[in-house]
């Protein structure tokens, strides 16, 4: 589904991403993990869009989307959640949701000012792909209530949503069970699985071990900006690259090939 090949990233002399050839497959859970600093969010952002990469490809559906801009990249498919929530809690779940769905509406600035008759069927098509994602996340019901007003589990869902209006093939999730205790994790594990099974692809960076032992059908390992391994959970959980890069980062020593034995630490 998605081939990058060769990819990089250079700020200044620091190489945050270095040489990296990895395919992500259709219909599966892709994890991406590594010890901090290795990559991960920078790799999401080089696949979304954010940034523009210093070398190498990346190919989408068999198309070249090396050099799109974002709003390009989510209209081919490809949406993602950020680390941090984003979700704007003073407006209704709804409002959140819709404002996915307007990347792929036609409607410009003039449009919406002098409502023309686009932008009401565009309203209406937002309106409708909002209430679709909200479906699909569990939070039909809840859609006129402040997104503030939900629990931190229901705002992570929310930040779903707003990635799913746009009706993306490949779903990119960072860290989303970042703050979340471990009934809600297991919650948003079901959810993730319930999408897939659904048809849609998924990639998520995740330093819950928990999480990603137990979800993950590929994982692709990074460190100091570079993929050291990938394979299923099992394969790469016995990788000695893997258990060395993981022992020699305090932050994470001891935590690899224990599935489900908890957190690694983000600290
Ligand atoms: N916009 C930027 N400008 C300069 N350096 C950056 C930028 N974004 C990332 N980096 C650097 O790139 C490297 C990789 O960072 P990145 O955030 O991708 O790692 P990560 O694996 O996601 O880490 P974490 O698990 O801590 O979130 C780091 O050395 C970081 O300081």
């Amino acid at each position: 589904m998605l081939e990058v090949k060769g990819l990089g990233i250079r700020f200044g002399g620091n190489h945050a991403v270095q040489d990296v050839t990895a395919s992500i497959e259709a219909g599966k859970i892709t994890a991406i993990i590594g010890p901090n600093g290795a990559g991960k969010s920078t790799f999401f952002n080089l696949i979304s869009g954010f940034y523009q990469p210093t070398s190498g490809s990346i190919h989408f559906l068999g198309q070249d989307i090396t050099r799109l801009a974002t709003h390009d990249v989510v209209a081919r498919g490809i949406a993602r959640t950020f680390q941090t929530t984003t979700i704007y809690r003073e407006l209704s779940v709804l409002d959140n949701a819709m404002i996915g769905h307007r990347v792929r509406t036609r409607a410009g600035l003039w449009d919406a000012l002098l409502r023309t008759g686009r932008e009401r069927r565009d309203e209406q098509e937002s309106r409708a792909g909002g209430m679709a994602a909200l479906e699909r996340v569990g939070l039909a019901a809840q859609a006129g209530l402040p997104a503030g007003a939900l629990t931190q589990e229901g705002q992570k869902r929310v930040g779903i949503a707003m990635a799913l209006s746009s009706d993306p093939k490949l779903l990119l999730l960072d860290e989303p069970a970042a703050g979340m205790n471990p009934e809600e994790t297991v919650n948003l594990m079901g959810l993730i699985r319930e999408l897939v099974g659904g048809g849609l692809s998924v990639a998520l960076v995740e330093h819950k071990m928990s999480l990603v032992m137990g979800l993950a059908d590929e994982i692709l390992v990074m460190h100091h900006g570079q993929k050291i391994a990938e394979g299923t959970p099992a394969q790469v959980s016995r990788n000695p690259a893997v258990i060395e890069a993981y022992l020699g980062s305090h932050a994470h020593g001891g935590q690899m090939g224990q599935a489900g034995a908890g957190e690694a630490s983000h600290a």
